[in-house]
């Protein structure tokens, strides 16, 4: 639960498109975070996990950045240890995950569109990365506090999708902590399966992953504003480097 943002709201398959844009909208102006949970109910959510678990038994996960050598030291310094893969959702056996990526979609542009005259947070929302199907194989595996787009390079709302049965912080870890920006206050957010988490990806947002004690799925789509983006690339080719394809 948030100390000072709202309780994550219990989705329920009556939900109309409206109510959950609606609150999607009010909780992202009002701070900056939204949690969703049931989001596709057990069933589905059930069956993007299954997909999940072929993906990284066949092995096509890549480490993220395993180890860089502290040169100060000889000890390998683990600087983050996860498993990512990137996605468009059309790959054979990723029907569900497709599915997911698409209502996903449907939500963010929506209220997009029904935020006051066609903004969220200012935003024009017009496009998205590919899905990053993130793995966290346990012991002791975390992500440093960060923020997902520190130099303006266009994505403005991460949005994020969790696959963990019976996830227990207390014995699994894996939490993350996010530090808003102007509040000393922390918002915990634990990687529960079905949960769906939308926050503002600039520095209003840094965050951490905290150890995690027990394998971490989770799936991370990156949503662009329109003239952050376009001002991104013009900003690319200005110095001669190739805009990321992403
Ligand atoms: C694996 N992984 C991440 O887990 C997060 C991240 O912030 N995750 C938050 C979370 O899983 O709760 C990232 O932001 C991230 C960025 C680039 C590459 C990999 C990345
Ligand atoms: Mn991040």
């Amino acid at each position: 639960p948030f100390s000072h943002m709202p309780n994550s709201y219990y989705m329920d398959p009556s939900d109309s498109c409206y109510e959950i844009c609606h609150r999607v909208i009010r909780d992202m102006t009002q701070y900056g975070v939204c949690v969703l949970n049931n989001f596709l109910g057990r069933e589905r959510g059930l069956m993007v996990l299954n997909e999940v678990l072929e993906m990284y038994r066949s092995g096509i996960f890549t480490a993220g950045q395993l180890v860089r050598s502290n040169s100060a030291t000889t000890e390998a310094q683990t600087i983050r240890s996860d498993l990512i893969t990137w996605i468009d959702g059309k790959e054979p056996n990723c029907t569900y995950i497709r599915q997911l990526i698409s209502q996903v979609d449907n939500i963010i542009l929506r209220a997009n569109k029904m935020a006051n005259n066609g903004k969220m947070g200012d935003y024009v929302i017009n496009g998205r990365t590919k899905a990053m199907v993130a793995c966290y194989p346990g012991s002791g595996s975390h992500y440093v506090k960060h923020v997902d787009n520190p130099n303006k390079d266009g994505r403005c709302i991460t949005a994020i999708y969790y696959l963990n049965l019976d996830w227990d912080v207390k014995r699994c870890g894996g939490l993350l902590r996010v530090f808003p920006e102007g509040t000393n206050q922390v918002a915990d957010i634990a990687p529960i399966f079905d949960r769906m988490l939308f926050f503002w990806s600039d520095r209003r947002n840094p965050h951490e992953v905290q150890p995690a004690y027990s394998t971490r799925y989770a799936i991370t789509l990156w949503y662009f504003d329109a003239h952050e983006r376009e001002e991104a690339r013009r900003n690319f080719k200005e110095r001669g480097q190739p805009s990321s394809s992403k």
